[in-house]
């Protein structure tokens, strides 16, 4: 099989928890994807329904878009593309599903610390695969990372947006890839600027994560949310 990653870059995710591929996509395509993320958010009728008492409680702040690539022939291409690159981190891996995240502009769009599944699943088996169509920055917001917190267990208690200890910002160029495994603690700070801020995210997993409980849960510092089910679970 050939390897889309080098050594270098394969073994800095398995550490860190995260990697930064600068210039994934050439322009025209970046730009294609973009128009076509574009459509999507445009469409409010097709946000993600979550609870208000959700938002509440997590501070979480911001549009989401499920499954954007089923009605969208670029999107679907860009995200079965990446299978490539799973295949070569976790192994034989499935498609798991797309996300699109929508920071609007004039309403300090965020998204508070979480981990994108229970943390009963062992780290290495679900990737997330953030592709960013814009420039980013300071004012538009930046993807907040802890570096090795993948193997730090769940999540703590805690204000959803404060500092944590050890933490990076990376302010992603357009066309740009960033890797994220499933338990690494990450944020989007605030969206201060006159733009819409998105970004496309596709999942991958481990064929032994396949139809698992794990993958239903999101963590954030004030608890665990079932996204099957739509509701809070006590903080364990
Ligand atoms: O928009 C981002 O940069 C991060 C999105 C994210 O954390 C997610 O979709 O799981
Ligand atoms: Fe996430």
């Amino acid at each position: 099989m050939k390897m889309p990653l080098g050594n270098e870059a394969y073994n800095f995710i398995r550490e860190q928890g995260y990697l930064h591929i600068p210039r994934y996509m050439d322009s025209d395509t970046t730009l294609e994807i973009y128009e076509a993320i574009r459509e999507v958010v445009f469409q409010e009728s097709l946000r993600a329904y979550n609870t208000p008492e959700f938002y509440k409680l997590h501070q979480a702040i911001n549009f989401t878009f499920d499954n954007p690539h089923l009605n969208n022939e670029i999107l679907r291409k860009f995200s079965e593309s990446l299978s490539k690159v799973s295949n070569q981190i976790i192994g034989p891996s499935d498609f798991h599903m797309t996300l699109i995240q929508h920071n609007k502009s004039g309403l300090n769009h965020s998204i508070p610390w979480h981990q994108d599944i229970d943390s009963s699943a062992e780290p290495g088996n679900f990737y997330n695969f953030l592709f960013y169509p814009h420039d980013s920055n300071e004012s538009i917001g930046g993807l907040r990372v802890v570096p090795k917190s993948h193997t730090a267990g769940p999540l703590s208690q805690g204000g959803s947006h404060d500092y944590l200890e050890g933490e990076i910002t990376i302010f992603p160029k357009a066309g740009d890839l960033i890797i994220v495994d499933g338990l690494t603690f990450h944020a989007v700070s605030p969206n201060l600027s006159e733009q819409d801020r998105v970004s496309f995210c596709t999942r991958y997993i481990s064929k032994e994560l396949i139809g698992t409980k794990a993958l239903d849960i999101g963590r954030y510092r004030t608890g665990s949310y079932d996204y099957a089910e739509k509701k809070d679970l006590d903080f364990a």
